[in-house]
């Protein structure tokens, strides 16, 4: 059976008379890894930041697991099992990779100190399963190895991946990617989308934007397209790589 995780209706956003999202909608299954994509300004990060909650949409409708989360912070977003990585991967403050991975790891800010205040045997109980966590993502990233150097000394792949693993801390059912491989090496590329694939299943599911076509037809069991703001096409991605309106949206050609 086909679930749909997240249902985006109608939704529209403009900054300054440009319409970034012009009546945009789309659903994402469960259990997928589904691809966002679409030339240069077609609205993608809009999407994104409409979906996350960074810019409320000016209308429509976002549904995330039967919810309807429009309008919500990105915190209370995130605290219901969505959440996003960005493309640039934020400055890593001076902490190891498990200290990261442990700071991500509070589904409420203060949550650790006030345990720790009034039950202090849950706090050491709530420390070890974080711990226990982080370490388990490290180990499927294959981040285990690093685990005691600084974030900030890491190789480019593995701050991605470690930009991943932060998002992951959470135990989200839905992760946007902003463009998981930029900037990387192909090789390299490939084994970030490897490591995708081997986190996804059932209870964790991928929406991801990128750019490199090939890592999309690794990785993305159905594509969606964008163009001017709106859902152009989906299917897989060879059905939208034969699409003619895929070719003329990427070449600037309305239909
Ligand atoms: N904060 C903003 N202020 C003004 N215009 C914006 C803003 N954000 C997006 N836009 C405009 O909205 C349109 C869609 O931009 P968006 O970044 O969402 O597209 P995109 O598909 O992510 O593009 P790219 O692939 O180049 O990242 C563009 O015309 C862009 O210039």
């Amino acid at each position: 059976m086909k679930t749909e995780l997240l249902k985006v209706r109608d939704v529209a956003r403009s900054f300054y008379g440009v319409h970034a999202l012009n009546g945009a909608g789309f659903d994402v299954r469960a259990g997928s890894i589904t691809g966002l994509i679409g030339p240069n300004g077609a609205g993608k990060t809009t999407m994104f930041n409409c979906i996350s909650g960074v810019i409320p949409p000016e209308s429509g409708r976002i549904e995330f697991d039967g919810t309807d989360i429009t309008g919500w912070s990105p915190d209370a977003i995130s605290r219901r099992g969505l959440v996003r990585t960005f493309q640039i991967a934020r400055g890593f403050p001076k902490l190891t990779v498990l200290e990261t991975l442990l700071l991500h790891g509070d589904d409420q800010p203060g949550e650790r100190l006030g345990i720790a205040l009034l039950r202090p045997g849950r706090a050491r109980e709530r420390e070890q399963e974080l711990t226990d966590r982080a370490h388990d993502i490290a180990r499927r990233l294959k981040l285990d190895h690093v685990i005691g150097n600084l974030s900030a000394d890491l190789s480019g792949g593995q701050k991605k991946l470690l930009e991943i693993g932060r998002a992951l801390m959470g135990r989200p059912k839905l992760v946007l990617l902003d463009e998981p491989v930029a900037g990387v090496n192909p090789s390299l590329g490939r084994d970030i989308a490897d490591r995708i694939r081997e986190l996804a299943g059932p209870d964790l599911s991928f929406l991801v934007v990128e750019h490199d076509m090939e890592i999309v037809a690794q990785l993305c069991d159905r594509v969606i397209v964008m163009a001017a703001g709106r859902h152009l096409t989906e299917g897989t991605f060879d059905e939208i790589m034969q699409d003619r309106t895929v070719q003329d949206a990427y070449l600037g050609r309305t239909a």
